[in-house]
């Protein structure tokens, strides 16, 4: 268990990937640590994480830090459980489920990433900062479409980066802290949120066709959300598809760069979808559904990259797993990103190959298949994500052509990032 108070946590943020290996080659797949301030069960067994994303209800809930829920809110959904779990849920899915991005957003997305795609011939730029600016603006024009002036979008964006930075941070409520700045900056969003509603109900703007309005107005919902609820699911919105996404997309902007057959085959699949199309035409359903390449291209990149590491929950009572006892209030970490790499599953698990997602149709359906979690917390933004994915990808490939400059390194634990950043060349492709 390491260190009082601190544990094992400096061994496991600076070892990363390499202090699970060593910890389950001493103590097998399913070992204790004190790691982030709490006392924790690290499983690196396929068969028991399912068994924890799947059972929830035998009291194994999720068990985020104390400054990620402090910040994102009472109300948010990770903060929940049982019956709340399931209203705020249901009303997550009217707004982001696959049938909303069928008929709602797609067209949205289309609109906004050609718009963000703009301009960037002859530009050298940090394809990282890029593809963050990417996911907010693309969430931000579902949440507040006609809102969006200069001023405003830049507000939420600034306040959006510091409350990131608290859901990472020690909860120290001090000035100067980053979980001080967090917090801070939560209570402005929730500021301009409720200004904003205020003004739409006053004067009945109510008829814009944006999230906020459809949380406002309960339109045709069964689940109704009181307005504390309705600003927590709007942060809901910003955060979790903002990770998720910016960094799929970077990533597959490295191996498509590092990969030119993988390139050159994901053109022609976009060239193949715009072939009947006019330049202003936009992408519909259909042309989504034939992009099975880039779907490919999409999974491949969260598999090798390990977009999501693992998956935290917290036991509420004594528990029996695998033969011990998990004491009350423990944390459990689904640690599932050594699958990723299964030898059995993946096939030279080390080599980018989208066209394994291709000739194996199960690989997208099988039991440890966790690349968007499991059981009643499955992401309900899997669609919308790899749709905003492949609607980057879509408007990239087809207007540019890119080369990267200098060595932009990677680092993978804690999560994906570039450290300084990563810098490439964009040239019109002719
Ligand atoms: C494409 C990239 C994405 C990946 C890899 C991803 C991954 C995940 C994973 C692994 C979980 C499970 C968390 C857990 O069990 O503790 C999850 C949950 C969730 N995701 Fe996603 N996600 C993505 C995109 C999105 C988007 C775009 C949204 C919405 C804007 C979203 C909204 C959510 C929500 C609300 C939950 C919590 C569900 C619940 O607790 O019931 N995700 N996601």
């Amino acid at each position: 268990m390491g260190w009082p108070i601190f544990g094992e946590t400096l061994n496991f943020l600076e070892q990363g990937h390499e202090f699970m290996r060593r910890q389950r080659a001493r103590y097998g797949n399913v070992f204790k640590s004190h790691i982030l301030g709490c006392p924790t069960i690290i499983s690196m067994d396929p068969g028991l994480n399912r068994y924890i994303l799947l059972n929830e209800a035998k009291g194994l809930v999720p068990g985020y830090p104390q400054s990620m829920l402090d910040i994102l809110g009472k109300h948010n959904i990770a903060a929940v459980s049982g019956c709340t779990h399931k209203q705020i849920r249901g009303s997550a899915m009217l707004l982001i489920g696959p049938s909303t991005v069928k008929e709602h957003l797609l067209s949205k997305i289309d609109k906004y990433m050609r718009l963000f795609l703009q301009n960037w011939d002859a530009k050298t730029i940090d394809i990282q900062e890029k593809s963050q600016q990417m996911a907010f603006f693309i969430s931000f024009k579902h949440i507040l479409e006609d809102e969006s002036s200069n001023l405003m979008y830049e507000s939420f964006k600034e306040n959006f980066d510091k409350l990131v930075m608290g859901t990472i941070s020690l909860p120290i409520n001090f000035p100067g802290t980053s979980y001080y700045t967090g917090f801070q900056a939560r209570k402005k969003i929730i500021k301009l949120l409720k200004e904003i509603a205020e003004n739409r109900r006053a004067s009945s703007t109510i008829d814009q066709d944006d999230m906020l309005n459809y949380l406002l107005t309960n339109k045709d919902s069964s689940y109704k959300l009181k307005d504390e609820e309705i600003y927590d699911q709007i942060i809901m919105i910003l955060n979790s598809g903002y990770e998720t996404v910016s960094t799929t997309s970077m990533m597959a902007v490295i191996y498509l760069h590092d990969h030119p057959d993988v390139l050159e085959e994901l053109r022609d699949e976009h060239f193949i979808v715009r072939q009947n199309k006019s330049n202003e035409e936009p992408i519909d359903w259909n042309d989504y559904k034939a992009m099975r390449f880039t779907r490919a291209v999409i999974f491949e990149t969260m598999r090798l990259a390990t977009v999501v590491n693992g998956l935290l929950r917290k036991a509420t009572k004594d528990m029996g797993l695998n033969g011990f006892i998990i004491p009350k209030g423990w944390k459990i970490y689904a640690y599932t990103r050594e699958i990723n790499y299964d030898p059995y599953l993946y096939p030279e698990p080390f080599k980018f190959n989208p066209w394994r997602w291709l000739q194996d149709k199960s690989l997208e359906s099988h039991s440890y298949f966790f690349l968007f979690g499991g059981g009643s917390r499955l992401c309900p933004g899997k669609e919308l994500g790899i749709v905003t994915i492949s609607m980057f990808l879509h408007y990239f490939v087809t207007k540019y052509k890119w080369e990267e400059i200098g060595e932009g390194r990677i680092r993978y634990f804690p999560r994906v990032e570039a450290p300084k950043g990563l810098h490439i060349r964009v040239m019109k492709y002719q």
